[in-house]
């Protein structure tokens, strides 16, 4: 088989940025999902539903002419969000999501959620206005091992604010550990979770032997092989309730190739080709569909796309980095080849 066909995936996480950087990041998510979760860790992060409409409309600018890209608003949660900001989000009709940011766990969230007992409020007006609480699920206490924060969220954090808030539809992102595959298998069905390309083709060793790859570092952290596999097996199973996510996160290549470097992988330019390898390498070419372009839009209880995308067994180099602005930034297997590539006609791609 030299080509692969698949309904349209969407992307249910994905940071865009902003200013000069958004015309050079969203045309490649443009080129390969038809809708996208749009994260609002922007600075200042987008804490209301007017900055997040304005957002909104410096993206569709931005877009590439003729693009039917449909970005998916989310709106930043804070300790003092009022439920009735949650009501004008709702009302918005463009903002689809809250996320939720523990202060402090990652890129551009000081302004989050101290004390998640402090947005019960806020929580229940989510419910009831049917959006999706989105969270960042990793606890910030200095003492807690990176490697651990994810489990730690889960079991001190998750757990009761899925009990507390019993109508609460929440997506757990980017996970990263066989702990949590099998936290959100066992959840509730209003529990659902996204998957990165990072989390599913590398573990801890791809960061730290042999020297240490800041490319290769985003938060949640890289973890374990078996850790992978288990990944693997939940985005390969056919469980609805893992759906993609690529947490594709740019920044600048002076702010990753630092002596203290940035957290993020930028995957957009590769992000479904990465998928397909994944997939491909577990054997699992036909289960793509469901996991890229059908879960994800159930769970948000939104249309599934109705187009296709085509894939081709063809390599394609990676250039060692790409426009970014005024600067440059360095993609996921930056200087290599990559086994998949869109074929010409759905990709008007520009390096
Ligand atoms: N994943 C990351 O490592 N970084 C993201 C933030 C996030 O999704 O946690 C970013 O915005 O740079
Ligand atoms: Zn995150
Ligand atoms: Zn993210």
């Amino acid at each position: 088989m030299d080509t692969l066909t698949i309904t349209r995936p969407d992307d249910w996480h994905l940071h865009l940025r902003d200013g000069a950087a958004l015309a050079d990041v969203v045309h490649w998510s443009a080129a390969r999902f038809g809708r996208a979760i749009i994260m609002p860790n922007l600075t200042p992060p987008l804490t209301t539903t007017a900055a997040v409409e304005a957002y909104y409309q410096r993206i569709l600018a931005a877009r590439p002419a003729g693009s039917r890209f449909e970005p998916l608003m989310t709106l930043y949660l804070t300790d003092n969000t009022p439920a009735a900001e949650i009501e004008r989000a709702a009302a918005s009709g463009l903002i689809h999501a809250v996320k939720l940011y523990p202060a402090g766990a990652t890129t551009n969230s000081d302004s989050g959620v101290t004390d998640i007992r402090r947005c019960d409020d806020a929580l229940a007006a989510i419910a009831e206005h049917d959006l999706t609480l989105c969270i960042h699920g990793e606890v910030t206490h200095p003492d807690t091992d990176i490697f651990d924060r994810e489990a730690v969220f889960l079991e001190e954090r998750l757990a009761p604010l899925l009990e507390r808030h019993g109508q609460l539809r929440v997506v757990l992102e980017h996970l990263t550990t066989a702990n949590a595959v099998e936290f959100v298998r066992s959840g509730p069905t209003r529990l659902g979770a996204t998957i990165t390309p990072q989390h599913l083709l590398m573990n801890r060793n791809d960061l730290l032997v042999g020297g240490i790859r800041p490319h290769h570092y985003c938060l949640p952290i890289l973890k374990r092989e078996r850790d992978r596999e288990a990944l693997i097996d939940a985005a390969t199973s056919g469980h609805p309730r893992f759906f993609l996510g690529t947490d594709s996160a740019p920044h600048p290549r002076h702010a990753k190739e630092n002596a203290c470097g940035c957290a993020g992988i930028f995957t957009a330019p590769l992000a479904i080709e990465l998928y397909a390898e994944a997939f491909e390498r577990a054997g699992a070419l036909d289960r793509l569909t469901g996991f890229a372009s059908h879960y994800g839009a159930d769970f948000y209880g939104l249309p599934r796309n109705t187009d296709t995308l085509t894939l081709a067994r063809r390599p394609r180099a990676m250039p060692a980095s790409l426009p970014y602005g005024d600067t440059r930034i360095v993609p996921l297997r930056a200087g290599d080849e990559i086994p998949w590539s869109l074929t010409a006609d759905t990709q008007p791609e520009t390096a």
